[in-house]
């Protein structure tokens, strides 16, 4: 059945499939791509590219806004040729999506190019992506975020586990095989829970060392091999701030790609009565503190990242706006009915 299936969804799209959603349609495209070495071969050449070079993307800056350029194959097939570079290099692009109208979006990593020229080239710059993403907005964080996941899993990949030997990636980078015995490799997510901890009247942010400075999150950590994500939850208030948590409910997810690639599963916790005072794990955190609606609701209303010169001035900060940390936060404040 699934094979028929596959098989009229061949012969149908794109054109021609009005009978389904462009979503449904779109998706069984990219399936297509994912698994037809073939046909994605053939995007490759009417597609669009993310750029990056060491795992840094490629951004453009009109006046004060920054942007996120997805540059055609054929300017590509340009640039490359002027950085010395063959058309085949764009095979090692991998698959990242396609627009409405099925153009195949790509990402392509120029990091054994000379930055400076490519970056000449291109008209932009390559930016760090945790300085990039406190400048963008949520549409463009999250295909950086999934780009840069994917083309830093097939950089420390490059080798089987099993045999030692070289692995290849399929064309649309959705795996790679080992060249010795076939095993198939598919990219890693590792599952973070990242919740947010009220005791009823006010909620719990902290900040790591490594935050830029004034920055309060959510907590959050890595799932353990073989807990639920309730146990993880009930497990990391307990690790980090010495509270545990009677309560949680699950509230979104998202896509996060530091130190790699992580599903971070957010929640709502609501800690034991009474049990309100913060231990701090020291090596884990900097800081933990209560925070009252009001005060969340005015960095609510706080749109971006404080200015170096306004840091002093501001008390605390929270991530931007379309971070899931960020989304914790506001649902909790207009619980309070305060924004
Ligand atoms: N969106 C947001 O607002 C926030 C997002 N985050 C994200 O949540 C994730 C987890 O946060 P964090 O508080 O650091 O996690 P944890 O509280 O779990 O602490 C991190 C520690 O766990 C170890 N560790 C265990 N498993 C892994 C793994 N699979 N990958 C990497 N390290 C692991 C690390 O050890 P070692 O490094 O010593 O080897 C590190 O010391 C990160 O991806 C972080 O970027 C975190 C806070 C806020
Ligand atoms: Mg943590």
């Amino acid at each position: 059945m699934y094979l028929l299936l596959r098989n009229l969804k061949r012969l149908a799209l794109p054109s021609s499939c009005r009978f389904i959603s462009n979503y449904v349609s779109r998706m069984r495209h990219l399936f297509d791509l994912k698994e037809n070495d073939e046909a994605c071969r053939k995007a490759l050449s009417s597609g669009s590219f993310l750029l990056f070079h060491s795992l840094s993307p490629l951004m453009q800056k009109t006046e004060n806004k920054y942007t996120v350029p997805f540059v055609t194959a054929s300017e590509l097939y340009r640039i490359l040729r002027k950085l010395g570079q063959k058309e085949k290099y764009l095979e090692e692009s991998v698959l990242l999506g396609c627009t409405d109208s099925y153009l195949a979006q790509f990402a392509l990593d120029l990091g054994i190019m000379e930055k400076a020229k490519a970056e000449s080239l291109l008209q932009g710059t390559f930016v760090d992506l945790r300085k990039a993403f406190l400048l963008l907005d949520g549409k463009n964080a999250q295909m950086l975020s999934q780009a840069q996941a994917l083309l830093r899993w097939h950089n420390t990949h490059l080798y089987c586990s099993k045999t030692g030997h070289p692995m290849q990636k399929n064309v649309s980078g959705s795996r790679r095989i080992c060249s010795s015995n076939g095993t198939i490799y598919y990219p890693q997510m590792s599952p973070v829970i990242i919740t947010l901890v009220s005791d009823g009247t006010r909620c719990l942010l902290a900040r790591q060392e490594a935050f830029p400075s004034g920055m309060y999150s959510a907590l959050a950590g890595f799932c353990d091999i073989g807990e639920t994500v309730e146990q993880a939850v009930h497990r990391e208030v307990a690790e980090e701030v010495g509270l545990e948590v009677s309560s949680s409910k699950y509230a979104a997810s998202q896509h996060w790609p530091f130190p790699n690639s992580s599903l971070m599963i957010a929640s709502h916790a609501m800690v034991q009565p009474g049990q309100i005072k913060i231990t701090l794990n020291q090596f884990e955190l900097e800081d933990a503190r209560w925070f009252g609606a009001e005060e969340l609701a005015e960095a609510l209303r706080r749109e971006r990242m404080p200015s170096k010169n306004e840091m002093g001035t501001i008390p605390f900060w929270i991530p931007p706006p379309w971070t899931i940390a960020h989304q914790l936060i506001k649902e909790w404040t207009q619980q309070k009915q305060l924004c």
